[in-house]
């Protein structure tokens, strides 16, 4: 079976892509299985990013990986936390003190719009010459109180007000039916199949 690295070491990521990748015939192997480290992320925007990722773990495993660097856009903030999402409130990573974070730089604003973005990459090889790249936004609002226990990172205060719910009040399955990662992937698979080389079991 055609084998692809997911390289990514966020628990939350892996599970959601490996949850959209499942009805294709191919080992999901995340990075982490491998031992294969977190890539630099030095980069200004997500599609850099996510392509440095797929590179390092593609170069590690000799394998074809799939990247993925997303994060919330505030639009009161200027599209912080942006690409620094993981990190906003220093290193190590930590959803708790990130989003605490966030509420308090939004405290007195009206404008409380944002909307995540998901870069994906897919590469063949290391040196791919033709990288695959989709990138996608899912908009939505933020709320100072959190809700829900569903999803990873700032779900639970993405608010989603045509269904009144926040992303981490989602099942998995209706969070990847309409979120940036699941609108992404749906993408990218469509451009693989397209240059016919990923097979689905529906083929
Ligand atoms: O780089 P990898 O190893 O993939 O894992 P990471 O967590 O560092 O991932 P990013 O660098 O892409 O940072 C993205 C951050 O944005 C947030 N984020 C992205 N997608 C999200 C989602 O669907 N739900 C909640 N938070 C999300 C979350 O805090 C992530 O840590
Ligand atoms: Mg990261």
């Amino acid at each position: 079976m055609r084998k692809l690295v997911l390289a990514s070491n966020n628990a939350g990521k892996v599970r959601e892509l490996a949850a959209l990748l499942a009805p294709l015939q191919l080992e999901v192997i995340p990075q982490g299985a491998l031992d294969i480290p977190s890539a630099e992320e030095p980069h200004h925007t997500f599609v850099e990013n996510a392509l440095a990722k797929a590179r390092h773990a593609s170069a590690a495993s000799g394998l074809p990986a799939l990247a993925d660097d997303s994060g919330i856009c505030a639009h009161a903030l200027d599209g912080a936390p942006g690409v620094i999402s993981a990190r906003y409130a220093g290193e190590p990573a930590n959803d708790a003190a990130n989003n605490q974070k966030l509420i308090k730089d939004l405290q007195g604003k009206n404008n409380r719009g944002a909307h995540y973005v998901c870069a994906l990459v897919f590469v063949n090889s290391a040196n791919d010459p033709e990288p695959l790249i989709v990138q996608t936004r899912w908009y939505g609002s933020l709320i100072d109180e959190p809700k829900g226990a569903n999803g990873f990172g700032y779900d639970p205060h993405f608010l989603l007000p045509e269904l009144g719910l926040t992303a981490a009040e989602l099942a998995p399955e209706q969070k990847n039916a309409i979120s940036h990662r699941g609108q992404a992937l749906r993408e990218l698979i469509a451009e693989l199949q397209s240059r016919n080389e990923w097979q689905t079991q529906r083929d």
